[in-house]
């Protein structure tokens, strides 16, 4: 398979028809999750109101869930804005932490190493906060079996992200290490897997890897201007706004693993 014309003709797809995403997201990522969906072209609502949903949910062309601070008051929209979204056959996309939602049928499920080992219950060392103690590669067997398990393609993600149905592997290379260092990047990564998703739905696996490398792209254009990780952080939602098809075909490293 051809990944850099795949990933190009998807982000060219975000930006025509500008997906609206729906994020329930944590306090700490809301922003920088919103204005990386904004600059590939997608268009973010952070809607977790339980009122709002049965109007909002069915009308968004994706659905984004990320339990980062999981408040007990909020699962309850969560889990109904899950089920709308599987009702009305929309995709969504999970940044895990329980299980209640793997039930759900999420469409995708990112995480890091740690979090993703932690949902497919395999052994699972000192965590280390919310970042991860494993790394992606050590998750491999425990990302198969959760997506063979969930139905879910399984994204674990790292120095090489690793995309999974369970069948197929895959891993995109692209990224830099800084990107650690800026909070909500994985989160946010996330929510342009949604956007994604939303644009090629039965094509989830080529969608998940296609944001990942695309996502880890503008962040190595980025790091070109960058002095530290608040200035990638704007040069990296800079470059996935303005990033071209000749970077794209150039850059973008997705390999078959299996
Ligand atoms: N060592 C690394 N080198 C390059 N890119 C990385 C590295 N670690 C993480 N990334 C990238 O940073 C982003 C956030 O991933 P990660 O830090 O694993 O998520 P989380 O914030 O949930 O722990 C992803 O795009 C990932 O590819
Ligand atoms: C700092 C922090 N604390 C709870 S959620 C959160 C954001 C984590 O975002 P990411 O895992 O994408 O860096
Ligand atoms: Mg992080």
């Amino acid at each position: 398979m051809e990944w850099g014309p795949l990933a190009w003709s998807l982000l060219s797809r975000v930006r025509q028809q500008s997906p609206l995403v729906q994020c329930i997201t944590n306090f700490v990522s809301m922003d920088l999750m919103a204005n990386v969906l904004l600059s590939a072209g997608a268009s973010p609502a952070m809607i977790h109101s339980l009122e709002e949903l049965p109007e909002f949910t069915p009308n968004a062309h994706a659905l984004c869930i990320n339990v980062g601070t999981l408040t007990s008051h909020w699962l309850p929209a969560m889990k109904a804005a899950a089920s709308l979204a599987v009702q009305h056959g929309k995709p969504w996309v999970l940044d895990p932490a329980c299980t209640e939602l793997v039930d759900l049928r999420p469409t995708v499920i990112r995480g890091n190493g740690s979090e993703i080992m932690a949902l497919a219950d395999a052994t699972v060392g000192t965590a280390k906060g919310v970042d991860s103690a494993h790394n992606s590669m050590d998750a491999v067997e425990a990302a198969k079996s959760l997506a063979l398990s969930s139905g879910a393609v399984v994204a674990v993600t790292g120095a090489v992200d690793i995309i999974t149905d369970g069948h197929r592997v895959a891993g995109a290379a692209n990224g830099v290490a800084l990107l650690q260092k800026i909070t909500a990047t994985g989160c946010s990564v996330t929510a342009l897997i949604a956007a994604f998703v939303a644009v090629d739905p039965t094509h989830a696996f080529e969608a998940t890897a296609s944001a990942l490398s695309i996502f880890g792209v503008a962040a190595e254009m980025g790091i070109e201007m960058a002095k530290g990780p608040a200035s990638l952080r704007v040069h990296l939602i800079d470059s996935l706004y303005g990033i071209d098809e000749a970077s794209v075909l150039s850059r973008v490293k997705i390999t078959h693993m299996k």
